[in-house]
């Protein structure tokens, strides 16, 4: 017996930014220009800084402009407002992404909807939401474009696959639907009241996992031979007292009946910040009219 595919998201991320990397050499040759992408951070959050700090790493990496602005856990709602509206009237901001979660006393969707649409990199803004339901160009959920690239990775083609999706966020659960539905797949969406849960997981054919649960998903969930694709990220503490990174399914066991699976770290996750340099060139290439091909 083999076992399962392992999807190696580092490897196919490291594709996508090498293709990225391309793209920027290209325009810059072209047109002298080069897109910028800038990440805001609110507050010391820990695991946030580490996402920031590889966001910006991997932005320079590909050749393009990061702009980073770290603000204090204090800072008001009127000046995280008032940086927004700074950086959507600044022509070599391409894209802008402002870290959640934000401090409890700002308005998360306030400052997601003050973010120009066509800067929105995170795809999160009611314009960008709306254009991708109805099928219009959009800019689409770094996390959920990665996560179907990993899919078809595997099974090029997805169309009329049984899917489910556990989870319903605006910034997972919810655009990964929207997503498999223009890939054709037959789409359910799971969540906390969803009744029987394991025996609608065991339906699929492809099993998004986006819950925040460590290791949610179990082993006799999962249909055999069913593609897997594990968005959680969860810090936990391990058996020797040291904290350790686990998904939203349970590995050692889904891995033995699945034909494909994502593993955490390692997965979704470095997935999730090549969308994001993705959607700068795109972002930019929609505002400047200019392409790395023309
Ligand atoms: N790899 C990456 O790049 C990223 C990873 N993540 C990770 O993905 C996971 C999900 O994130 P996010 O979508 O923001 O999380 P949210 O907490 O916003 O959403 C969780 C969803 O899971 C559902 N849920 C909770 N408990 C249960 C349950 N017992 N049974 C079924 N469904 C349940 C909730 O249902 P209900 O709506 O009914 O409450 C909700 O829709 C997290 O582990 C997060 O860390 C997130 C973003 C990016
Ligand atoms: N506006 C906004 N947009 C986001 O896209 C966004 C956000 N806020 N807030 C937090 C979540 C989470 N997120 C991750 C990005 C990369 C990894 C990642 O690179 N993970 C690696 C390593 C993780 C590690 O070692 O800590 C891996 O899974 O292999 C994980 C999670 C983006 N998010």
């Amino acid at each position: 017996m083999t076992g399962p595919r392992i999807i190696d998201g580092k490897a196919v991320a490291a594709e996508v930014r090498a293709e990225m990397a391309k793209k920027v050499a290209a325009i810059k040759s072209k047109h002298g220009q080069v897109p910028g992408l800038a990440v805001v951070l609110v507050g010391e959050d820990p695991a946030s800084k580490v996402y920031v700090r590889n966001k910006g790493a991997q932005t320079v990496e590909v050749g393009m402009n990061s702009i980073e602005h770290k603000l204090s856990a204090e800072t008001s709602q009127d000046e995280l407002l008032a940086l927004v509206d700074t950086l959507n009237k600044d022509p070599q901001v391409n894209g802008i992404l402002v870290q959640l979660p934000l401090p409890k006393h700002i308005d998360a969707e306030l400052v997601l909807n003050t973010i120009d649409p066509i800067k929105d990199v995170d795809g999160f803004h009611p314009v960008n939401v709306g254009r991708l339901w109805i099928g219009e160009r959009a800019l689409v959920p770094c996390t959920p474009t990665g996560s179907v690239i990993l899919a078809k990775s595997v099974a090029p083609n997805l169309s009329g696959m049984d899917a489910v999706v556990v989870g319903r966020s605006n910034i997972v659960g919810k655009p990964m639907a929207a997503l498999l539905l223009r890939e054709n797949c037959t789409v359910t969406i799971a969540h906390s009241r969803t009744r029987d849960i394991e025996n609608v997981v065991k339906k699929a054919d492809l099993v998004v996992a986006a819950v925040g649960i460590p290791e949610f998903v179990r082993g006799d969930w999962i249909k055999p031979g069913a593609i897997v694709i594990d968005v959680g990220i969860n810090r936990i503490e391990g058996p020797d007292g040291k904290g350790r990174l686990v998904g939203d399914v349970n590995f050692a066991e889904a891995s033995k009946v699945a034909g494909a699976i994502t593993p955490v770290p390692g997965g979704v996750g470095p997935m999730t910040i090549a969308c994001l340099l993705k959607n700068t060139v795109e972002a930019f290439e929609m505002q400047t009219g200019l392409s790395a091909d023309a």
